[in-house]
């Protein structure tokens, strides 16, 4: 249905997913569960990340062993809510370098509003995961994929924990060359472009704002 979306559809995640659905998690559970999903999902969107030949010795013979460089590999959280993601990442990639850009989402208009940005230095062989749990409209995740690839970022993804259709399309239709990852993919959005069924505000509920 959609060609740049991956739903990683492993029971271990859809349990925990129930689990961060559930209105009676609380946040340190849910901030626990959003970290353990976002480590699961590294695992399937790593995947086509290139690797380099590395001669070592076991304690028999010399081998060739593959690494990463995960001091290419950027991850850029959308703040508030793209921070409970970042442990995650970097719990498997602990050299990657970290951005932030900071956006909400105006609640009348829709539209997203650019509040911070600190990005590390980004060119075209860095691997860029952008990170925000919530693709709902896709506004604020598209804003932040025009400000990395400004950045000079050429391969990026997108990871989040449930997405929308209509935030899929937008993405698609915006930023054709996008990898997307998700947990689930809902229903639809509610008229205040909320996802259902989703799991609520993801940034109130991780730091208990509401
Ligand atoms: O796809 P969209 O329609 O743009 O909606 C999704 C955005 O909304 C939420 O952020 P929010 O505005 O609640 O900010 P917060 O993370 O600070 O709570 C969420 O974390 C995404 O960034
Ligand atoms: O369902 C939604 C939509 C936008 N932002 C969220 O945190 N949740
Ligand atoms: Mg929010």
């Amino acid at each position: 249905m959609f060609d740049q979306l991956t739903v990683v559809n492993h029971p271990l995640i859809q349990h925990k997913l129930g689990i961060m659905r559930d209105d009676q998690t609380g946040p340190k559970e849910f901030r626990e569960l959003l970290k353990e999903i976002t480590l699961l999902l590294t695992y399937e969107a790593t995947r086509h990340i290139p690797t380099y030949d590395k001669e070592i010795k076991t304690p028999l013979v010399k081998m060739v062993g593959q690494c990463i460089e995960d001091k290419k590999v950027t991850v850029v959280p959308i703040l508030r809510a793209g921070l409970g993601m970042v442990e995650g990442v970097l719990s498997l990639m602990p050299n990657a370098s970290v951005g932030y850009i900071g956006i909400y989402r105006d609640p009348d208009t829709i539209q997203p509003v650019e509040y911070y940005s600190k990005l590390p230095s980004v060119d075209e062989n860095t691997q860029l995961f952008v990170l925000d749990p919530m693709l709902a409209t896709g506004v604020s995740s598209s804003w932040a994929l025009k400000v990395v690839k400004k950045a000079g970022a050429k391969q990026i993804s997108l990871m989040c924990l449930i997405a929308a259709p209509e935030g899929v399309r937008f993405i698609e239709k915006n930023h054709p060359d996008v990898k997307i990852f998700t947990a689930a993919l809902d229903e639809r959005l509610n008229d205040h472009a909320y996802i259902i069924p989703g799991l609520g505000d993801a940034g109130d509920r991780l730091y208990r704002t509401k």
